[in-house]
């Protein structure tokens, strides 16, 4: 399977196309499991190992600018980042927006953005600015009238009614479980399509969460945070609708390149890694290196009628 069908310079699928599938998709009572893709080519192995979307995390892509996800990156970043991502696929892609950038007018200017750049929808959290990772303590939420006018001025931005806005709740870690479901509640009202909830502790939260609100519900199955790492299979069960394993493959890779170049340097070369690394070829059946070169020899063997070359 290739990751991409059609044009080898974009995704096969028109945006349009991927928002009303995901939309379908929410509404479908099936999981939809997205891993967070660090990078394009990240999202085109997502896509080849069969996963129904693809997540951009801000947490991955700011530590791959080298920084801590503290809401440094602005909004130009994450939208270039977020359409190659998205462009990289035939696959729906949600990007994390943080607190939107701004005020609610950036929060407008954000989802107008993400939709230009090839995303399927975004996801805007109740932190005050600047925000911080869900799953560390010292995070602070805004009102929630300040909430539903952020997200009130993001849903009202989209041109596209298959846009996603998924309103994240932190409130969880902040002011409650109950709290926090009331706030999901609220921005339900306010026309969120999806809600994130974010840091709940066990199964049980997540259940009550459930019994509790009336629209699709997102999970984060992020490592070494707050929440039990519950299986696909449990959240199915659960009846969650969409589950997020944001920083999976950044803190696979990561973890492989830290033991590799240990090794590296320790052994002087690496061979002894050779096994454990993609393939120049398989990289290659990634990129789809045989059909751009067979576009390329279009290119050259062009003739005008009547013209020799
Ligand atoms: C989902 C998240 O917002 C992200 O940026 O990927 C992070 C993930 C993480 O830091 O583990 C979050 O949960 O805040
Ligand atoms: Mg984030």
């Amino acid at each position: 399977m290739t990751a991409t069908s059609g044009s080898v310079f974009s995704s096969g699928r028109s945006d349009a196309d991927k928002r009303r599938g995901l939309r379908d998709a929410l509404n479908s009572g099936e999981l939809q499991r997205w891993p967070g893709a660090f990078s394009p080519l990240v999202a085109k192995m997502v896509a080849d190992a069969g996963f129904e979307g693809v997540y951009v995390s801000g947490a991955a892509l700011a530590a791959d600018l080298g920084l801590p996800d503290i809401g440094l990156t602005t909004l130009t970043e994450v939208a270039a980042r977020g359409g190659a991502t998205a462009r990289a696929t035939d696959l729906p892609t949600l990007i994390d927006a943080d607190t939107g950038f701004g005020e609610p007018m950036s929060a407008a200017r954000t989802v107008a953005t993400l939709e230009d750049a090839g995303l399927s929808g975004c996801h805007l959290e109740d932190q005050v600015n600047p925000k911080r990772c869900g799953h560390l303590d010292g995070k602070e939420v805004v009102p929630v009238d300040d909430m539903l006018r952020r997200l009130g001025a993001a849903v009202g931005a989209r041109r596209d009614e298959n846009f996603i806005v998924c309103a994240r709740t932190d409130a969880r870690g902040v002011e409650g479980l109950d709290a926090a479901i009331d706030r999901a509640k609220a921005y339900v009202d306010a026309g969120a399509d999806l809600i994130f909830t974010e840091a709940l502790a066990t199964a049980a939260e997540f259940e009550r969460f459930r019994a509790a609100v009336d629209a699709p519900l997102l999970a984060n199955m992020t490592e070494f945070g707050k929440s039990e790492l519950l299986t696909a299979q449990q959240l199915r069960d659960l009846g969650y609708n969409a589950v997020i394993y944001p920083v999976t493959t950044l803190r696979i890779a990561m973890g492989a390149v830290e033991a590799g170049l240990g090794e590296l340097s320790s052994t002087g070369t690496q061979r002894g890694l050779l096994d454990g690394m993609q393939h120049r070829a398989r990289l290659y059946e990634f990129l789809r290196y045989a059909d751009y070169n067979a576009f390329d020899n279009q290119l050259f063997t062009f003739t005008r009628p009547g013209v020799q070359k």
